[in-house]
């Protein structure tokens, strides 16, 4: 059903003659009956005058000076002489035939109790049934089928009038129609005499409810509904036959005066309250109709305003009749009416043509509907703007696609350039063994060099490098006095050059070496490296080549000006992925661009992972195979801190400053000091550790990740200290956290230092809501050893990284994991629940008794566990910290054996040399591969 037409329609509209349907008031009507015989006797007096067809007064004079209004004007009043017929003719005639053009129409009669509602409702539907009759007859082009149903609202229970089934009648909500009534009788009618037949069932179903309820006046609602469907007779059987379907409503309220009656006392006030509760709700609605359709109309609050919420601000034309009696004892009744009538002349109703099309034509409509949508989105010029965006975006993402692949192309050029000047190379090998082995051999620890740092590759880990294969850093250091000569005055042209350069030469220098040393990961090292730098792979280069070649050739394979240009294309590559990153990321979801995800992830792979320092790919592949790759500070972006997008693909990712996380899930391989599957955790963490407390992280597992944390920073000092060197440095200082001191140069006063970090490591835990299992594996595991600097500083440093992404409301990424201030909430209540359920398992009740005691819990309380775990690491006072380990401790099964524990761990680490600054890290190294 719907607000549609058609060229069936547009014909019946002119034959009609009128506008049908739209936005018009209420009609309200105001009938004064005449005094009854009962009223006459008593004596009464007639307060009320229809002064005019549209004003009524109130006449008392004593009244008038109260005052309240005296004068009310309406659609139209009705004298007490006045016919019913006057009062159908007079505008109710008009909107309940309106049925038969397919608009609803509803007539109400609201009143006091023997004020004539259904004196004058009667005479209306009949009325308006004849005409009905009459106007099928006038129009037998039109084939009418007419339907009537009844029902009675008593105490919020809808009830059948047409059925001898009391069973109250339930409301569902169709998203089409509304609110329907569930297994209403709708009986079609034969003829006059048949309705009239149908009215008397009802009338007589209504006074057995009236009897059952002992009463002589109506407290009941009654709704008699005549539906009216029609359509055109040269259409039916067609395809495009529409049929108009509407209904006319007659609703005689129950006695309006029930309410403020049944507010005096208690049963009847309960009893009236429930009667008249859809009353009452039928008053809110219309007041807040009246003030215009603004917020929320409480129409669920009844069942007659769930019903009749069409005819009252819906798609209904509606007439309301407000029967009066004249009587002066009924005043204040007759007030409340004309008080309601007045709401009720605001109210505005919206009707529409209800047109019912047959299938086949509902089909051809939507067909044609669904064609028109479809060519709107095809066209870019359409309202749509979204579309217009994707298609632009999608021409930009493919332009600068192909300008990716001829980036590549040129950048795969120049790199055969530089293998055919290595082939080159290799083909003046004679002549340069001769110019190598004319050298001295020592000249690569010549000082020269060393103290050249600007061109240099003086970092720790090549001069501990260079002592553990002093062969291979013979030769790796190239230099000979004039090779040297050379290269410092190709840095002074460009010192950074210089130092890339002497980095490449490593780069291939350190692969090679790593395969003598039979590193794990070498063919992971190389066949990354290859692959990231679309070369060949590094170790297929023999180093001998270079060191053997001619210092002029090795410096011009590894030209500025070649240098330059690669420098020049990453940065553009690297520039076109971002714009096509950030082309992408406003789509929510990767799935609306498929194609295009797929083609930018290569090439984002491809770019991304390719590193500009040998020394990264070296450290990579030094680390166990589950460590989170580190990007290398200087390709990391300043900004190392961002905030998630959501829906952003993984492929999009842009980098994050990463730390490995201290993972003790199942998910992390166990690590112990040789590498291997260990088992040495059981020995600290009891035996009690059972299936089912898998989420314990073990202690070995806690050692592996702090191991890896320290392998990290020092890789970070290692990269420091290289920058240092070029002047470049991006240190830990870029995000608020000083440089880490290095053992060697920890402080002789290492106990008052050690307290110092000690609790700021306590208070940052609390700040970051760290694990209170970490918090407590970490506190028993670092009591104030000198060699435990090192492992103060790295959490140090990482909690204070932490603690500004969080607190700056940025996620960190931290062992493959999104860290938010969320998450780290949420992990630390459920690491609290577990705890709280370990309490009874691991803590016999004498001694819980008295740890709840000692932390001043009531022993009958009844979240007496929850409370303790609440309180544990909760004050970072060191008597409650030591506290607070303790009973974690005794929870996880946790044993603390002192230096014996490190040193099963491998944490205890000897004490660094101090003569140079960067060997302390070096030494400490050991303990960590
Ligand atoms: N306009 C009128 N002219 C003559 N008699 C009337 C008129 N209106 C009502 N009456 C008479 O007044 C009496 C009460 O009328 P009616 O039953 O229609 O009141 P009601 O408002 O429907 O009452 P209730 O709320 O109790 O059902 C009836 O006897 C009816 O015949």
């Amino acid at each position: 059903m719907g607000a549609i037409g058609g060229e069936e329609l547009k014909k019946w509209e002119k034959m009609q003659g009128a506008a049908l349907g739209g936005e018009e008031k209420i009609l309200v009507l105001v009938r004064l009956r005449p005094l009854s015989e009962k009223e006459i006797v008593r004596n009464e007096v007639s307060d009320w005058e229809c002064i005019n067809e549209t004003t009524i007064l109130y006449r008392n004079s004593l009244q008038e000076r109260s005052g309240l209004p005296t004068a009310y004007t309406f659609d139209r009043v009705y004298r007490g002489d006045c016919s019913t017929r006057e009062v159908y003719e007079g505008g109710t005639k008009d909107i309940a035939l309106s049925v038969v053009s397919g608009i609803n129409s509803t007539i109400f009669a609201y009143g006091q109790t023997s004020s004539g509602k259904t004196y004058t409702m009667n005479g209306i539907t009949e009325f308006t049934v004849t005409d009905i009759y009459d106007y099928m007859q006038r129009h037998e082009e039109r084939a009418f089928v007419l339907k009537f149903s009844a029902m009675e609202i008593y105490n919020e229970v809808v009830r059948d009038l047409l059925s001898s089934d009391s069973t109250p009648l339930r409301l569902l909500d169709d998203p089409e129609k509304g609110t329907i009534i569930e297994k209403l009788t709708e009986e079609t009618l034969r003829d006059w005499d048949h309705l009239k037949e149908l009215l008397s069932i009802c009338e007589a179903q209504r006074q057995i409810g009236e009897t059952y309820l002992n009463e002589n006046s109506s407290r009941s609602h009654q709704i008699l509904r005549l539906t009216i469907e029609s359509s055109a007779r040269e259409f039916i059987g067609k395809d495009n036959k529409t049929t108009l379907s509407a209904s006319v409503n007659f609703v005689d309220l129950a006695g309006s005066e029930r309410a403020s009656q049944a507010l005096s006392v208690g049963q009847r006030l309960k009893e009236g309250c429930h009667i008249n509760r859809s009353l009452l709700t039928l008053g809110t609605v219309i007041r807040k109709l009246s003030k215009g359709r603004h917020g929320h109309v409480n129409y669920r609050d009844s069942k007659l305003t769930r019903i009749l919420q069409p005819a009252l601000g819906g798609n209904a034309r509606t007439a309301i009749i407000c029967t009066l009696s004249p009587a002066r004892s009924h005043v204040e009744q007759s007030r409340n009416t004309l008080l309601f009538a007045c709401c009720a002349k605001e109210v505005s109703t919206n009707a529409q043509v209800n047109v019912v099309m047959s299938d086949k034509a509902l089909v051809k409509h939507l067909q044609k509907e669904l064609a028109r949508l479809e060519s709107e989105l095809k066209t870019p010029t359409t309202t749509c703007d979204h579309v217009s965006l994707l298609r632009k975006k999608d021409q930009q993402i493919e332009k600068l696609e192909k300008e990716v692949r001829e980036l590549t192309k040129q950048r795969d050029l120049a790199q055969s350039r530089v293998e055919d000047l290595l082939r080159t190379i290799k083909s003046d090998k004679t002549s340069s063994q001769k110019e190598v082995s004319s050298l001295p051999s020592k000249s690569v620890e010549g000082n020269t060099y060393e103290d050249e740092s600007s061109v240099s590759c003086s970092s720790a880990i090549e001069e501990s490098y260079i002592r553990d294969n002093e062969s291979d850093a013979t030769s790796c250091a190239v230099p000979a006095a004039d090779q040297h000569q050379r290269g410092k005055e190709s840095a002074n042209v460009t010192g950074e050059d210089s130092d890339d350069l002497c980095k490449e030469v490593r780069c291939i220098e350190m692969d090679e070496s790593s395969e003598n040393r039979n590193f794990e990961s070498i063919s992971l090292s190389n066949t990354a490296y290859g692959e990231r730098m679309s070369m060949p792979p590094a170790s297929s280069v023999r180093h001998s080549d270079i060191r053997q070649s001619s210092p002029m050739l090795l410096e011009q394979a590894n030209s500025t000006s070649d240098r330059s240009l690669h420098a020049a294309w990453e940065q553009k590559m690297q520039d076109i992925q971002n714009t096509i990153n950030s082309l992408v990321r406003p789509f929510p979801d990767d799935s609306s661009s498929p194609a295009l995800s797929t083609s930018i992830s290569g090439s984002r792979s491809q770019k991304l992972t390719r590193s500009r320092s040998c020394r990264a790919n070296f450290m990579v592949g030094s680390f166990p195979p589950d460590f989170e790759t580190v990007e290398d500070s200087e390709t990391t972006p300043p900004n190392v801190l961002e905030k998630d997008f959501p829906g952003r693909p993984e492929n999009f990712q842009r980098k994050h400053w990463k730390l490995p996380l201290l993972i003790y899930g199942a998910n992390r391989p166990k690590l112990s000091r040789n590498n291997s599957q260990s088992s040495i955790g059981s020995a600290f963490v009891d035996g009690s550790n059972a299936p089912g407390d898998e989420d314990i992280p073990s202690v070995d597992n806690f050692v592996a990740g702090l191991k890896e944390m320290a392998k990290l920073e020092y890789d970070n000092q290692l990269h420091d200290q290289g920058q240092e060197a070029g002047k470049s440095k991006r240190s830990v200082k870029s995000v608020g956290v000083d440089p880490m001191l290095d053992s060697s140069e920890a402080p002789s006063d290492w106990p008052l230092e050690f307290g110092r970090l000690q609790k700021m490591i306590i208070e940052l835990w609390k700040t970051c809501h760290i694990s209170l299992i970490h918090r407590t594996y970490f506190f028993l595991l670092f009591k104030g050893d000198p060699m435990d600097s090192i492992y103060m500083e790295v959490e140090v440093r990482r909690l204070s990284f932490l603690k500004e992404v969080l607190s700056s409301g940025n996620s960190a990424v931290q062992g493959g994991q999104t860290i938010t201030l969320a998450s780290s909430l949420k992990a630390l209540r459920r690491e609290r629940d577990m705890l709280s359920r370990l309490i009874y398992k691991r803590i016999p009740g004498a001694e819980r008794n008295e740890i709840y005691q000692k932390w001043g819990i009531n022993l009958n309380s009844k979240r007496r566990r929850h409370q303790l775990v609440h309180h544990l690491w909760s004050d970072t006072d060191l008597n409650r910290v030591i506290e607070s380990a303790a009973v974690v401790a005794k929870l996880i099964g946790f044993s603390d054996q002192g230096p014996a524990l490190k040193e099963m761990f491998g944490l205890s680490i000897t004490p660094p040399r101090k003569s140079r600054r960067s060997f302390g890290w070096k030494n400490s190294m050991a303990s960590l591969i």
